[in-house]
């Protein structure tokens, strides 16, 4: 059963020591049949370099364990909160890249302040607020997501297919797995170039909307919204 989709999320998943997102088993990548209703998602705590394709787990959204004989990445509650919330949304990843880690201990937004960012993200990559109490100790991961879905409520979650959770890390998605990475390791690139441009001069502003229009618009077209409804 969804043996293409897991083939997917396993290249997806290696993916992300091959560009540097990912140390020993930090971070996860997911995939979604929304036909089915099923998501792929990485084991927890297995090395990427002993991965393979029937290492991959499937969860039902209300992560049931479907298929597969080990544990589903500890994030995977995370991943289905975003699901359930973004039904456009085709794949997800987490990592603790470091440049955008850096950004999410900071609790600062990464800034658009070029069109490296504009062809991706269509705005600064927000940066949730810190979790309470309350949700750090109670379901952490399904608050993780909640955190999430709460910084989106008035924004278009594909118009920036990616957010940094304060004091943890880079969330990021797309249309699929494959395209979810792809959006993650430009993300980590923009958050190394944002602190480099905010070093050489503290007072720069974001990017000018038209420019930001240009880059993004005409990549994206005014139709890519994986937001909520
Ligand atoms: O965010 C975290 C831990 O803070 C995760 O990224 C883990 O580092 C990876 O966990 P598994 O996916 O292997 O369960």
């Amino acid at each position: 059963m969804l043996e293409n989709l897991k083939e997917e999320v396993l290249q997806a998943n290696l993916e992300l020591p091959e560009r540097g997102l990912v140390t020993y088993t930090w971070g996860n990548v997911s995939g979604i049949d929304k036909k089915k209703g099923l998501v792929v998602i990485k084991p927890s705590g297995v090395p990427y370099e002993e991965m393979t394709v029937e290492d991959m787990v499937v969860v039902d959204l209300e992560g049931n364990k479907v298929e597969g004989e080990l544990n589903p990445s500890s994030d995977t509650a995370t991943h289905l909160v975003l699901y359930n919330n973004f039904p456009k949304i085709g794949g997800i990843v987490h990592t603790h890249s470091p440049w955008a880690t850096s950004w999410a201990q900071a609790g600062k937004e990464i800034p658009a302040l070029g069109t490296t960012h504009a062809d991706y993200f269509y705005g600064a990559i927000p940066c949730t607020r810190k979790m309470n109490k309350e949700e750090i100790q109670g379901e952490y991961e399904v608050e993780t997501g909640n955190v999430i879905v709460e910084t989106f409520a008035d924004k278009k979650a594909s118009y920036v297919p990616g957010i940094i959770v304060n004091n943890h890390g880079p969330f990021s998605w797309g249309e699929d797995a494959t395209n979810a990475v792809h959006n993650a390791v430009v993300m980590e690139e923009v958050a190394k170039m944002a602190y480099r441009t905010v070093k050489l001069t503290p007072e720069i502003g974001a990017i000018d909307q038209v420019l930001l229009d240009k880059h993004f618009l005409r990549k994206h077209g005014e139709d890519a919204y994986y937001g909520q409804g």
